[in-house]
């Protein structure tokens, strides 16, 4: 049997009734005929397509060929007997392993494990022809895998239980790994007929779940969300982007480190560039350490012949790009993009790392503004996966590419986004925030709502990833905004700024020199600066009460259903806004941005998504309500797109598009 590549079933037909004759059955009856059958496996085996090869009497592997069972990650199992099957063959731990992780393993591994019988070079076919004349004089019971005894070591109780623990702790609330776990205990101790059974029990229990809904809409949202167009009908498959071979990075502060690294390591030589001696220093020692872990890791050399240090920006005359990162303070960032437009060659794109200036405005102050583009890199930029590319009114189709381009090489998740205060991410988490410092005000503490929010499936919750990114940021923005300080009329109720509901805490918080988890206390207590482990601190809890008594605050009981309607529906209410405003293209792309660059619980498919899923009308209901009760938080007002798909009968997530589409693109 030829498989040049499967990557298992059409994942789109799960939306939908399923058709066809079952493949249980299909797969038992191969496994079961006289004649040997053996897998010639080129390309992929993913899924289904691996579950067929389970079944076949032999596997011969094209070394290059990649082997799996995905299907956890799209919130099922693996239904066509692979849970069955595949302890059977390689023993309950690395069976559990593979299952529960979904990863995709190397021919090579495939070998050692003993899922396959020879890995080759040659061609796979020729090679599996072969092996089944060989094999027509040989008995094949041995070689028809469910009828193996699952190897099973003796402590299984003890070992699934570890696993479970594993799970639950890895991927809070996700219930595929779970019931993965369940039937590969049914391979353990049951016959095969049985065990099967087992594995389509639980697959019903999974299969029109709303976790396997999200999961499966973020494996297209993904692939969705590359595929930029913009208004003058340039898009992603008709610009080509320029190659980049060489770039320099400016500033090398964590951001600048991080973003040297991502490009050294896929082949591109970077001249780092930083202002002083000292700060040269210690980045040029730290980004070596970075790759050589990195390298470490993935058991290759380090680059670090690719890498160059300066104190000079004339060294970057030649190079292909340049990325921005130094401090966000636009005055700074208008000086180094004015030098830089002298400095450089007139075809080196010009790129900012800004997390939510201006883009246009840096491009203003260059001999050309077409080759500007924003390239928000998430801390730390060698680990996340997402960018946000930002483009500006002036930026090129080819320059877009070109960004777009390199964040693929780099193994980013690219996404493309219009250009306004904070993008889409940054602009997104004002609203977020503000919903849960109103609770704080309003008689909720910080632990409370950081719990109801990783229950969720939040990797961290709001306050402890504050205190991680740092409370002094946020404070310098809301000084520089006129929002504290000198600019803010002193007549001014002491609960408002501008009009509108405003929460001090945050503020006082940083009075008192608490900025996270750097100074060692923050919305929380660390053991030290730079210490991880969050414990509620007293002294917060003194203020909060300090602080509603000042203000004649009756704390309330906040139940957590309040806690994710406010923060998560004012979140969705932003994305509306943004989609309307046509800063995003998409709902996928906002989704993307939240599932890759803020901790979103794939498992809840993104902002967007979880409204869809919950029901727009709800959603709506509910914004309607808490805006009710909340008249000064204009946030909570449901945004026009939002009522206008209601009216429309709340379609489907993919087709927002249709009723967005009349509306302005700032991409
Ligand atoms: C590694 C890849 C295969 C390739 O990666 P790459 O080269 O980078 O390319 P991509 O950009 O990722 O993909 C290219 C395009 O292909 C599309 N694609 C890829 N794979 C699939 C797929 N499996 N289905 C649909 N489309 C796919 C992708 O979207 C791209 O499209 P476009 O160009 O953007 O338009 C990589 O793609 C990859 O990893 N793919 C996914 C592999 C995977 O996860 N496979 C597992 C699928 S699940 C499966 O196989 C299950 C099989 C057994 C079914 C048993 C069924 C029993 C049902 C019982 C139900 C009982 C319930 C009843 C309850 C009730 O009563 O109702």
């Amino acid at each position: 049997m030829r498989m040049c590549s499967s990557a298992g079933a059409d994942i789109r037909e799960f939306a939908g009734p399923l058709r066809g004759p079952p493949l249980v059955p299909l797969l038992d009856a191969i496994e079961a005929g006289e004649k040997p059958v053996v897998a010639a496996i080129e390309g992929v085996a993913l899924g289904g397509g691996f579950e067929l090869a389970l079944v076949c009497h032999y596997r011969i592997v094209h070394f290059k060929a990649r082997l799996g069972l995905p299907e956890v990650t799209l919130g099922i199992l693996p239904a066509a007997g692979g849970t069955q099957r595949l302890p059977r063959l390689i023993g309950i731990p690395a069976a559990l392993e593979l299952i529960t992780t979904g990863r995709h393993i190397s021919a090579q591994e495939a070998l050692k494990l003993g899922i396959v019988d020879q890995v080759t070079e040659q061609n796979a076919c020729e090679l599996a022809v072969e092996f089944a004349l060989r094999a027509v004089a040989k008995p094949l019971s041995s070689r028809r895998v469910s009828m193996l005894t699952t190897p099973c070591p003796p402590d299984l109780d003890a070992l699934l239980e570890a696993v479970t623990m594993q799970v639950k702790r890895k991927a809070r609330g996700v219930m595929a790994p779970l019931a993965c776990i369940q039937a590969v205990r049914a391979a353990a101790t049951m016959p095969y007929s049985k065990g099967i059974k087992r594995e389509s029990e639980l697959m019903a229990t999974l299969f029109n779940s709303g976790q396997a809904r999200a999961l499966q809409y973020c494996f297209f949202a993904q692939r969705t969300a590359g595929k930029w167009t913009l208004p003058s009908g340039a898009q992603w498959n008709n610009s080509k982007p320029r190659e980049i071979r060489s770039a320099a990075i400016i500033g090398l502060g964590t951001m600048g480190r991080g973003i040297v690294v991502s490009l050294a390591r896929v082949g591109i030589s970077v001249i780092a560039v930083e202002s002083e001696k000292k700060l040269l220093e210690t980045g040029k020692q730290m980004v070596i350490g970075m790759l050589e872990r990195d390298a470490k890791r993935r058991g290759v050399s380090a680059s670090l012949n690719l890498l160059k240090f300066t104190l000079s920006l004339q060294d970057l005359k030649d190079v292909d790009l340049v990325i921005e990162a130094v401090f966000e303070d636009m005055a700074l960032k208008k000086r180094v993009f004015q030098e830089l437009s002298k400095v450089c060659r007139p075809a080196t794109l010009l790129c900012t790392n800004t997390s939510g200036l201006d883009v246009d405005a840096l491009a203003g102050v260059t001999d050309r503004p077409h080759l500007v583009v924003g390239m928000h890199f998430f801390s730390p930029a060698h680990v996340m996966k997402l960018l946000e590319v930002v483009c500006g009114p002036r930026s090129s189709s080819e320059t877009i590419a070109t960004a777009m381009s390199l964040g693929k090489r780099m193994g980013k998740v690219s996404v493309a986004v219009g250009n306004c205060p904070g993008f889409v991410g940054n602009r997104m988490l004002k609203p977020y925030l503000d919903q849960a410092t109103f609770l704080l005000e309003e008689g909720a503490t910080p632990e409370q709502i950081d719990k109801a929010l990783e229950d969720f499936g939040f990797a961290m919750g709001v306050f402890r990833m504050s205190d991680l990114a740092g409370l002094d940021v946020g404070w310098r923005v809301r000084k520089e905004s006129g929002l504290i300080g000198p600019d803010v009329d002193p007549k001014n109720p002491p609960r408002r700024r501008q009009g509108r509901r405003y929460c001090p805490i945050p503020d006082m918080v940083c009075e008192q020199g608490r900025f996270g988890q750097k100074t060692g206390r923050g919305w929380y207590m660390y053991d030290k600066p730079g210490g991880t482990n969050a414990k509620p601190d007293p002294l917060i809890q003194n203020l909060l009460e300090m602080y509603r008594s000042r203000y004649g605050i009756q704390p309330r009981n906040i139940s957590d259903q309040e806690i994710i309607e406010r923060c998560l529906f004012a979140l969705a209410n932003e994305g509306f806004r943004i989609l309307e405003d046509g800063i995003a293209a998409r709902p996928e792309d906002i989704d993307v941005i939240y599932l890759f660059g803020y901790g979103f619980p794939r498992h809840g498919g993104g902002p967007m998504f979880y409204a869809s899923m919950v029901g727009l009308e709800r959603v709506l209901e509910r914004l309607e309500h808490y805006h009710q009760a909340h008249p000064d938080v204009p946030h909570l007002e449901p945004s026009p797109l939002l009522k206008k798909l209601v009216a429309c009968g709340s379609p489907p997530v993919q087709k927002w598009r249709e009723h967005i589409k009349t509306m302005h693109s700032h991409l």
